[in-house]
């Protein structure tokens, strides 16, 4: 077993630049990652593919607890597998991109997957250095004493630019317009069962709207370099679920 594992958590809206910060800074420090949005991505992909609704709270659920879904925690090789079919291309679809908020603000779905994600944090723990984990409620309810906590965020129209630039190759108005419902209606969502807007307490918040990717990065390396933040107990709202 290592010395020292360390968990750095990493939370924040559609486009603040999570995944793409959070990889690099797992290569950088040799560290595993996990991109808990992919598992509630390829749990809609899953539903969609059996002909589960997703609205039928009660069916995805069920859905959950008995998906077989294998995600690599490689930086380098982020898949993800259900039943041994690799669906790392369709889960990152406009229409999954669009349905996952059914999943997502579905407690039941979130207690199944809180317990998947934190039995990988607690493998990369045991067996390596340690691991990156991203996602709207890392901070706060999956790893709430990892050693790093950082929220990123961004303004909305950064936000919107850089997801534009990623699905159309442009910025234009057009383009925004079209991003507009998969990131901020999303985020809206989103927002119902995950406060991910506002650094909770002893949480380090790192605005990304001015910076480039490289100094995205260099900021959290520069926050791990700090030293380990102290735990600090966090209030999140009480939605019922999430424990
Ligand atoms: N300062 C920055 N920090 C992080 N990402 C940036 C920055 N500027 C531009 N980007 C780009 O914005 C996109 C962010 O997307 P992503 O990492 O998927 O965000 P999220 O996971 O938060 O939705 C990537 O294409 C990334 O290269
Ligand atoms: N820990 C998490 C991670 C993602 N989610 C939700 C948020 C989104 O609606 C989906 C997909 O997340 P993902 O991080 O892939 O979304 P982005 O497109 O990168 O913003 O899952 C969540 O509720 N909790």
């Amino acid at each position: 077993m290592p010395d020292n594992p360390i968990t750095i958590a990493i939370d924040g809206p559609s486009g603040s630049g999570k995944s793409s910060v959070s990889k690099e800074v797992a290569r950088r420090l040799g560290l595993a990652y996990l991109d808990t949005g992919a598992m509630y991505r390829a749990l809609t992909w899953w539903c969609l593919d059996r002909g589960i609704d997703l609205t039928d709270a009660e069916a995805v659920s069920w859905a959950a607890q008995g998906f077989p879904l294998q995600i690599s925690t490689d930086p380098d090789r982020p898949t993800v597998q259900v039943d041994g079919r690799d669906i790392s291309a369709d889960i990152r679809t406009t229409d999954i991109s669009e349905q996952v908020f059914h999943v997502a603000t579905n407690l039941g779905v979130r207690a199944s997957l809180r317990d998947q994600q934190r039995q990988v944090i607690a493998h990369a723990r045991r067996d390596g250095a340690g691991i990156v984990v991203e996602g709207r409620d890392i901070t706060t309810v999956i790893a709430p004493d990892a050693e790093h906590r950082v929220l990123l965020t961004a303004s909305e129209q950064a936000r919107l630019a850089r997801r534009a630039r990623e699905l159309f190759e442009t910025d234009d108005a057009g383009a925004i317009e079209a991003t507009r419902a998969q990131v901020v209606g999303r985020d809206a969502a989103d927002s119902t069962v995950s406060a991910f807007f506002e650094p909770a307490p002893g949480v380090v918040g790192i605005d990304t709207s001015e910076l480039t990717f490289a100094q995205s990065v260099a900021a959290v390396l520069d926050t791990v370099a700090a030293g380990a933040a102290p735990y600090t107990p966090v209030h999140t709202p009480d939605t019922g679920g999430n424990r």
